[in-house]
């Protein structure tokens, strides 16, 4: 059997980074030390290797997913992996996820220490990033997170510590597999959509953390975004005064999708109380299920992006 060709596209983030002995600060080098790295134990494939950008991944916009997508396209390989940093990795994961219409393996990774840290995981996450891309029991299974030799989907994964190795975690789903020495093993397959069209992606959508005691203050100065993404509280609960400053954004046209910022869990109108989930879904809130602010954002902007305004309620349903 002639080797997988696999695609290998280096973005930045910790994976491509190095710690300095004398200030322990960590920061991009003059070459990127995962990009050199060509003979992967392990693995049987051919690869095609290309450093699109070269950035901490808070640096990361929609226009470089865009670039990630366009890269993807436009390959001839069996399979894709991205290194990227941890950061905003599930939102690049993610926005591919719901604009990519292709069925070979899509798998992102990245480090949560840099190349030369005791314990760095940069190398192991590769390997096991490479044998998931390689295999074709990864194919049809949307946009994948490979970390700590655990496979996610991209719509259920989330980075949940900000230093730990096992910070990838999909809280509520499950881990989709794991990575074994003989390569992936899938628990089950993900639910995947039809992938968005997009075509513009220059939209102003903020997101919004409900606190107690939330006025009408900042939501008022959301006048002229496209969408507003709130992390509301619990099921999907408001202050009154900010349940009132939604409501009238709502009423001006302006799509706002509720989440929760309880970071598990899914949001439904139940509350019937003045701001509770059940006024909001009456006046025209949109729940966004169990995804994150920054997913529903990324969601919200793809539905826009791909001609839904008047059907966000069929997307988000
Ligand atoms: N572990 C990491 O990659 C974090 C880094 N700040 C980044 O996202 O670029």
């Amino acid at each position: 059997m002639s080797k997988k060709h696999i695609l290998l596209l280096h973005t930045g983030g910790t994976i491509s980074m190095k710690e300095n002995a004398d200030t322990g600060g960590v920061a991009p080098g003059g070459s990127n030390p995962i990009a050199e790295v060509m003979d992967l134990p392990g693995v049987d494939a051919r690869y095609t290797i290309k450093e699109p950008f070269q950035i901490p991944s808070p640096h990361m916009t929609v226009e470089n997913m865009i670039a990630l997508k366009k890269e993807i396209e436009a390959s001839d390989a069996d399979g894709i992996v991205i290194t990227h940093g941890t950061d905003t990795l599930e939102e690049t994961a993610y926005f591919l996820h719901l604009v990519l219409d292709t069925s070979i393996p899509v798998v992102l990774t990245g480090a949560m220490r840099s190349s030369n840290e005791i314990g760095a995981d940069g190398l192991p996450n590769l390997i096991a990033a490479v044998k998931t891309a390689a295999s074709s029991d990864a194919e049809g299974k949307g946009v994948l997170v490979v970390m700590n030799e655990t496979i996610h989907s991209a719509a259920l994964v989330t980075k949940t510590n900000t230093g730990r190795l096992d910070s990838f975690k999909s809280r509520d789903g499950g881990p989709v597999g794991t990575v074994l020495k003989t390569g992936p093993h899938f628990f089950f397959t993900p639910f995947k959509t039809d992938a968005f069209s997009i075509q513009r992606f220059d939209y102003h959508i903020p997101i919004l953390k409900a606190y107690a005691g939330m006025d009408a203050f900042l939501i008022n100065q959301l006048t002229t975004c496209d969408g507003v993404v709130i992390e509301a509280m619990g099921q999907g609960n408001v202050p009154p005064e900010a349940a009132k400053a939604l409501i009238s954004l709502i009423q001006s046209g302006i799509p706002v999708v509720i989440v929760s910022r309880c970071g598990s869990g899914i949001v439904q109108p139940v509350y019937a109380y003045e701001g509770g989930g059940a006024v909001l879904k009456k006046a025209g809130a949109l729940f966004a299920d169990g995804l994150n602010g920054q997913k529903a954002r990324l969601k919200l902007l793809a539905a826009l992006s791909a001609g839904y305004r008047q059907n966000l309620n069929v997307i988000f349903s």
